[in-house]
């Protein structure tokens, strides 16, 4: 199946380096198909207006919902379809996690909906929950500037595991948050040279027992998760 994946932003040039390195190779070999719109092509102002002031005072300006509204039926329809998903990044949004990518990777169409400013009429959330199966995913405890750069690492996370896409699809199957792995962090990695400026290859990893690189690298995440993530090791 090929997924199509559209970005409904003010900025729809951060979507052009989805034609290279691996989402490029995706784009080639159809898997995915992008499409990035500019949001001002639904506004009918000589000034192209995608913005106001927020209703009940406060600093900052919102996103109107018009254009929005019109971009919607132009690029989505305006007939339900709940196997649509609508993704909007936004700081008070769910975190986003290897599981919701895992489910994002089998769905075929997504939409990714980038704000500014301090963010976009509610109503515009309201009125695509009513149309589609709408996400709001929040990346961090940390605010962008716009909802792009988080939707380019949606993409990133959900567009590697469609299947079909990575060459060796079992280094996905090892990755930390991968499906049946325990919630812990990747050990220490290491390749040639075994000694770089002073410092050498752990010994057990050049043993060739493998019994013991696996319990060495089950410690290692052990110890890394411990101190760095408590809060995976519930
Ligand atoms: O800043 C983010 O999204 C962009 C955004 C959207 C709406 C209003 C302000 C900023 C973000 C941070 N973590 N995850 C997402």
């Amino acid at each position: 199946m090929t997924m199509r994946l559209d970005y409904l932003s003010i900025f729809p040039g951060y979507f052009d380096v989805l034609d290279i390195s691996l989402l490029g190779k995706a784009v080639d070999n159809g898997l995915v198909e992008v499409h990035a719109h500019d949001l001002r092509d639904w506004t009918h102002d000589r000034h192209r207006t995608v913005d106001d002031t927020p209703c009940g005072g406060g600093a900052g300006m919102v996103m109107k919902p018009d254009p929005w509204g019109e971009a919607f039926d132009g690029i989505i329809g305006i007939e339900p379809d709940p196997s649509v998903h609508v993704i909007f990044p936004t700081p008070s949004g769910i975190p986003f996690t290897q599981s919701a990518a895992q489910e994002l990777s089998t769905v075929e169409r997504v939409v990714f909906c980038c704000g500014r400013y301090e963010g976009i009429d509610h109503r515009v959330i309201d009125y695509a929950r009513t149309m589609w199966t709408v996400h709001e995913l929040s990346l961090g405890d940390y605010v962008l500037n716009g909802g792009e750069v988080a939707a380019l690492a949606i993409t990133e996370a959900v567009v590697r595991l469609i299947p079909g896409f990575m060459g060796n699809p079992e280094s996905l199957a090892e990755e930390s948050f991968s499906p049946g792995q325990e919630r812990l962090l990747e050990y220490p990695l290491f390749t040639r040279p075994v000694s770089w400026r002073g410092m050498d290859v752990p010994e057990v990893l050049m043993s060739g027992h493998h019994g013991r690189i696996a319990e060495w690298r089950r410690e290692e995440s052990l110890l890394l998760t411990r101190d760095r993530r408590p809060d995976l090791t519930d």
